[in-house]
C-alpha cells in the first residue's frame, strides 16, 4: 500500500468580519446552493445577494466574536483523527478542504499531490449527505481532477455519509444524556432536534436523500439514547423566498410552548462543529423565540467537536474504508446525474411542471432585473420614466 491520506471536507467560514462578503459570494456562486437555469446568471446573482446580505450576516458574526470558529475546530478534529489513526498503527496524513473559505479544497488537493499521496480517503464532515453540502464538495473534486488529471491520486475512496455509525450515535446520546440530567425533571424535557434545512425542491425534484437521512439519524439517536422523553424534529436556517423543509424551527418551538412545554433541549444534528448556526442562531435567536413564547428552561447540546468517542469512530471508519473495495466519486455521483436536474429537463407543452418552472425562471429574471435596476439606478424602467 502506498502513502495514504484522508481529506476532510467541510463548508468553511469567514475568519474575520471582512471575510463575510467574499465568503457569501463564494457560497452563492455555487450552483449546488442556488440552482439556476443559466450558468451565466450565477456570478451576478452571487454578487447581488452577497451585497444585499453581508451587513446582516456580519452583524450575526459580530455576535459570536467577529468570525466563524469552524477552521480552528476542524483543524483540532484533523489533529485528533490523525493521532487516533496513528494509535491504530496507521501512518496516515489528514488534510482539510473547505468549500467556501480557507483552506480551500484546491489548496488541499495541491498539498496532497505534493506529499505524494497515492490512496485518498474522502471523508465529508457532514454526517448526512446533501446535494448542497457533501454533493457540492464531491462535484468540485470531480471538476478539479477532470480539469487536471495529474492532480488525482492513484486511488481514492469516498464515504458519502456516516450518520448511522455506532460511535457517532453513542457520542450524541452521551452529550444529550448529560444535558438532560442537568434539568430538574429530566424525563419531562422535550428533546428538539434542529437540522439545517434545504429547499423542498432539493428533495422533491432533485432527489436529495438529505431529509430521509436526517429522519433516520434522529430515529437512531433516540433509539441509542433510550430515554422516555418526547421529541420533535424541525429545520432551521432558511434563506430566501422559496419553501424549505418543514416544520421550521421557530414555528415548532412556538407550537411546543403553546402546548405547555417548559423545558426544551435543542440538539443540532446536521453538523459536528460549533458554528454560526449553533452559537448565534440557536443560542441567541431561537432562545429569544422560546423565552418570548413562555419556555422557561432552554438548553442546547454542544456540538461533538473533538469528542473522543466520535473521533475514535471516525478513525475506525477510515480504517474500514482503506480495507474495503474503493467507492469512487464517479460511482457516488452517478445516481445524482440521473436525478431530475433543472437544466436537463426535457420540454413538454401544456401546464406541465417544466412550464411552471420556466414561468418561475422568467419571473425570477424579471425580479433580478428590477433589483439590479433599483441598486444601479440604470435600466429600461428608468429609460421610459417609470422609475
Ligand atoms: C448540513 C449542513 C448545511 C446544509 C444542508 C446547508 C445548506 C444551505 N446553506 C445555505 C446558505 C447559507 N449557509 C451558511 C452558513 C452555513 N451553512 C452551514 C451548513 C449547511 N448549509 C454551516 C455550517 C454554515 C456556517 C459556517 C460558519 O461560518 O460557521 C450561510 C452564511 C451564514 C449566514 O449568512 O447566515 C448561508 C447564507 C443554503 C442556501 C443551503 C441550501 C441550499
Ligand atoms: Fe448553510
Ligand atoms: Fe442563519
Amino acid at each position: 500500500m502506498g502513502r495514504v491520506g484522508v481529506l476532510l471536507l467541510n463548508l468553511g467560514g469567514p475568519e474575520q468580519i471582512e471575510d463575510v462578503r467574499p465568503f457569501l459570494y463564494n457560497l452563492f456562486s455555487d450552483p449546488e446552493i442556488i440552482r439556476l437555469p443559466f450558468p451565466w446568471m450565477q456570478k451576478p446573482l452571487a454578487w447581488l445577494i452577497s451585497s444585499l446580505r453581508h451587513k446582516k450576516s456580519q452583524a450575526n458574526y459580530m455576535e459570536i466574536g467577529g468570525g466563524s470558529p469552524l477552521r480552528g475546530i476542524t483543524e483540532e478534529q484533523a489533529i485528533a483523527l490523525q493521532k487516533s489513526l496513528q494509535d491504530k498503527g496507521q501512518d496516515v496524513q489528514v488534510y482539510i478542504g473547505m468549500r467556501y473559505w480557507h483552506p480551500f479544497t484546491e489548496e488541499a488537493i495541491a498539498r496532497i499531490k505534493r506529499d505524494g499521496v497515492e490512496q485518498l480517503v474522502i471523508l465529508p464532515l457532514y454526517p448526512q449527505f446533501s446535494i448542497s453540502t457533501s454533493g457540492s464538495s464531491f462535484r468540485l473534486l470531480e471538476k478539479i481532477w477532470t480539469d487536471n488529471p495529474s492532480l488525482a491520486p492513484q486511488q481514492h475512496t469516498v464515504i458519502p455519509s456516516w450518520y448511522q455509525r455506532p460511535g457517532y450515535l453513542q457520542a450524541m446520546a452521551q452529550l444529550i444524556a448529560r444535558e438532560l440530567d442537568g434539568f430538574e425533571n429530566p424525563d419531562q424535557v422535550h428533546i428538539f432536534f434542529s437540522a439545517h434545512g434545504v429547499p423542498v425542491s432539493y428533495v422533491e425534484e432533485a432527489g436529495d436523500p438529505y431529509q430521509q437521512e436526517i429522519e433516520e439519524c434522529t430515529r437512531l439517536i433516540v433509539q441509542t439514547l433510550n430515554r422516555p422523553n418526547r421529541h420533535t424534529l424541525a429545520y432551521q436556517s432558511r434563506v430566501g423566498p422559496v419553501e424549505w423543509l418543514k416544520p421550521y424551527t421557530e414555528d415548532a418551538i412556538t407550537e411546543l410552548a403553546a402546548e405547555g412545554i417548559n423545558d426544551l433541549l435543542v440538539v443540532p444534528i446536521s453538523f459536528v462543529s460549533e458554528h454560526i448556526e449553533t452559537l448565534q442562531e440557536i443560542d441567541m435567536e431561537y432562545r429569544e423565540v422560546a423565552e418570548e413564547a413562555g419556555i422557561e428552561n432552554f438548553h442546547r447540546v454542544p456540538a461533538l467537536n473533538t469528542h473522543p468517542v466520535f473521533i475514535e469512530d471516525l478513525a475506525n471508519l477510515v480504517v474500514e474504508a482503506i480495507d474495503a473495495p474503493p467507492l469512487t466519486l464517479d460511482q457516488v455521483m452517478r445516481p445524482q446525474k440521473n436525478f431530475k436536474m433543472y437544466p436537463q429537463e426535457r420540454w413538454e407543452w401544456g401546464m406541465t411542471t417544466a412550464a411552471e418552472v420556466w414561468n418561475g425562471r422568467l419571473a425570477m429574471l424579471g425580479f433580478m432585473g428590477l433589483l439590479i435596476e433599483l441598486i444601479s439606478g440604470h435600466g429600461p424602467l428608468h429609460f421610459i420614466g417609470l422609475l
